[in-house]
């Protein structure tokens, strides 16, 4: 492999990751001695993740590469779903099934309704030839999925989480606004375990191995992006999507806001553009904001490619755990804070949806109490000029 500079900038002496067994408390406990229980590793689970993910980025990279505007579908909420969308959310849906038989609880963005309606059969067969295609491409496969087990392996993503067991969380394309114009997007999966997001894996397949800034934020034609995993206690590693030479990253140091770089959606219509660049101002922050769709975002802030992300939603929209739960914990064992505006703790375990105060800010530890005083100006400041 061709490994350049910017790729050694974040060798660490130990790129391996030795197999772990971690300490923790049980949440109810009043003291950490009286109660500490041997947690399980999560290893079988990431690896698992990580086939799933890297194998649903080449089958989306493959409808980039081809993508026709019949492909694109609009759903209720009137937001565009692609065959990609739903052909990632079937062959992971799949593979996580065939690898934990049993007990299987999935929390997933797409469902199967509008692909039963009349009209649609060539569309499920386009996504289920590009599900058994992207199934059999490495031999790991042998095994033909009819329309209908296409169709009942989206259908799988139907769970509503919650507090109890464990639930794997997928968006199965994050950011499909920017896959559409050949830009930023995620395949975005994630574990919860009684509530806690316990691992997180982050397929990017347009993101360079490395730094980006406003300038440059495509990998060159002949790249392959970048997948992101972190387990509960164990960091956060980042490998090319077509290797595993894997290496350890970290969260931005930087302390002087006037140095720190912002990221923030791509989309207007997704955050509020005029509210953050109030907050940067107040931070002095100097450059430009980065603009990138989908979490993308949280792996390159646990790169230290910027160092705050700022997600102000418009009043009336309700986040989905499947749009962060695999940035969250990304960021979070990459050395990163994620709160909401007020600057609580983000609650994975409530449904489907994430309540929250206001929107979701992200930054490192030292930068945390700036950035929450700004977005507490700030928000009462546009509320005062309202
Ligand atoms: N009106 C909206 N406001 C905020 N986020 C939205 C809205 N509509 C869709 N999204 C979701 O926001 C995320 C993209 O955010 P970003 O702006 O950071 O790229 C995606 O998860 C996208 O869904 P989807 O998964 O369907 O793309
Ligand atoms: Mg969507
Ligand atoms: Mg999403
Ligand atoms: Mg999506």
């Amino acid at each position: 492999m061709h490994i350049s500079l910017n790729w050694l900038r974040f060798v660490t002496p130990s790129t391996k990751k030795p197999p772990r067994f971690h300490l923790s408390c049980l949440p109810s406990s009043s003291s950490c001695f009286s109660s500490v229980v041997f947690a399980m590793s999560y290893d079988k689970e990431i690896a698992a993740a990580k086939k799933a993910a890297s194998l649903a980025a080449r089958l989306c990279q493959k409808v980039q590469k081809a993508l026709l505007q019949s492909d694109v579908q609009s759903k209720n909420d009137r937001t565009p779903v692609t065959v990609a969308d739903y052909g990632s959310q079937a062959l992971v849906s799949f593979m996580l099934q065939h690898e934990f038989p049993g007990e299987f609880s999935l929390v997933a963005e797409e469902d199967s309704k509008d692909l039963r309606k009349d009209g649609a059969q060539e569309i499920v067969e386009r996504i289920t030839k590009l599900v058994n295609d992207s199934l059999t491409i490495d031999g790991s496969y042998s095994v033909t999925l009819s329309t209908e087990d296409v169709l009942k392996a989206i259908d799988s993503g139907k769970s509503e989480g919650g507090s109890q067991g464990r639930h794997w969380v997928l968006d199965p394309i994050d950011g499909t606004k920017g896959f559409l114009r050949g830009d930023q997007y995620a395949i975005a999966l994630a574990l919860l375990d009684r509530g806690k997001v316990v691992l997180g894996v982050l397929a990017c397949p347009n993101l360079p191995l490395a730094y980006i800034s406003d300038a440059n934020q495509h990998s060159p034609n002949n790249e392959v992006g970048c997948l992101f995993f972190a387990e509960v206690g164990g960091g956060t590693y980042m490998q090319p999507l077509d290797s595993s030479s894997t290496v350890k990253v970290q969260v931005s140091a930087v302390e002087n806001p006037e140095e720190a770089s912002l990221f923030e959606s791509y989309e207007a219509a997704h955050s509020m553009h005029d509210l953050s660049s109030l907050i940067a101002q107040k931070l002095g922050v100097k450059a430009p904001p980065v603009r990138i769709d989908s979490q993308a975002k949280y792996g390159a802030l646990s790169r230290g490619d910027g160092a705050i992300y700022l997600r102000l939603p418009h009043k009336g929209y309700r986040e989905k755990i499947w749009d962060h739960a695999a940035g969250y914990i990304v960021v979070t064992e990459a050395g990163g804070v994620v709160t909401d505006a007020a600057g609580n703790p983000l609650d994975f375990s409530r449904g489907k949806y994430l309540d929250l105060d206001t929107g979701i800010i992200v930054t490192n530890q030292k930068l945390m109490p700036l950035l929450l005083k700004a977005v507490r100006e700030s928000l009462e400041e546009k509320a005062s000029s309202l």
